[in-house]
């Protein structure tokens, strides 16, 4: 593993019963940069997140922080400095927006670590919103405070590296700018993140490096900037005909 990734993966495959969703991905997360992945519906970006957090089985190698993990397994790995913000958020509706950032630090808490006040205040400080509704139940947010909530339940665990899966679905052009702000402010905090996709677009601004990913495979990786005038990436993720585009103006 070099020295300045904090995660590698190499090889990875998932298949659901006979079908191989993922075959052979690798690919690898600098420490403090943002790597995006992008990819049509179906491309198997999901099922890469998941297996890098232990949440399916699969086969290959990822080295997290220095260690390899035969079988990464999900509880050993946020302990370790792994979270997820998953595509669908998985707030606890019921419960108040406090409970639900409090249940972030439910591991670290187990291992000991009793910081999650001051860790709170630091979710606060990015979240204005949600401190001034802190005792609002989860259910009732807003899609926008919804995401910035699921993401400050993951930073209540002090990741190291941060996976976000689509962070920008379904939300309104202002808040998916102030979403991309906040990602851009956690890499200068030092957070490592891996940047799922949909908006081609603004993924490649604030992605140091990014891989394409279709059908399950890598089909090109390069630095965000390249990738951003290269006209394959042109034509299929952020020309007028491409997918995206298409689904934004339907
Ligand atoms: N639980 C499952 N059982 C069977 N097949 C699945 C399951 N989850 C995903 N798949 C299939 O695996 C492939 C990859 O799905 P995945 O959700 O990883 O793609 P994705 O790139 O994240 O797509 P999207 O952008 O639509 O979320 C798809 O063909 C999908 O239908």
């Amino acid at each position: 593993m070099s020295n300045n990734n904090v995660l590698e993966v190499k090889n990875l495959s998932v298949a659901y019963g006979k079908v191989e969703a993922v075959s052979g991905v690798s690919l690898a997360v600098g420490e403090g940069k943002i790597v995006t992945v992008i990819g049509p519906n179906g491309a198997g970006k999901t099922t890469t997140l998941s297996a890098i957090m232990g949440l399916l089985p699969s086969r290959g190698e990822v080295a997290f922080d220095g260690s390899i993990e035969q079988v990464p397994e999900v509880e050993r790995m946020v302990v370790r400095g792994m979270n997820l913000v998953p595509e669908k958020r998985e707030l606890f509706g019921s419960m108040s927006i406090e409970d639900n950032l409090l249940l972030g630090a439910f591991q670290r808490h187990r291992s000991g670590k009793r910081d999650h006040l001051e860790t709170m205040e630091e979710v606060y400080t990015l979240f204005p919103r949600l401190k001034e509704r802190r005792l609002q139940q989860a259910g009732t947010m807003s899609g926008g405070e919804r995401q910035m909530l699921a993401v400050g339940r993951a930073l209540m665990a002090r990741p190291k590296l941060l996976m976000l899966d689509e962070p920008s679905l379904g939300l309104a052009p202002l808040i998916v700018r102030e979403i991309f702000r906040i990602i851009a402010e956690l890499r200068r905090r030092g957070v490592s993140i891996l940047l799922v996709e949909q908006n081609a677009r603004a993924a490649l601004q604030v992605a140091d490096y990014a891989y394409v990913l279709e059908n399950g495979g890598i089909k090109m990786h390069g630095e965000a900037s390249t990738l951003r005038d290269d006209p394959r990436v042109i034509e299929s993720y952020l020309g007028l005909g491409s997918k995206h585009q298409e689904l934004l103006s339907t």
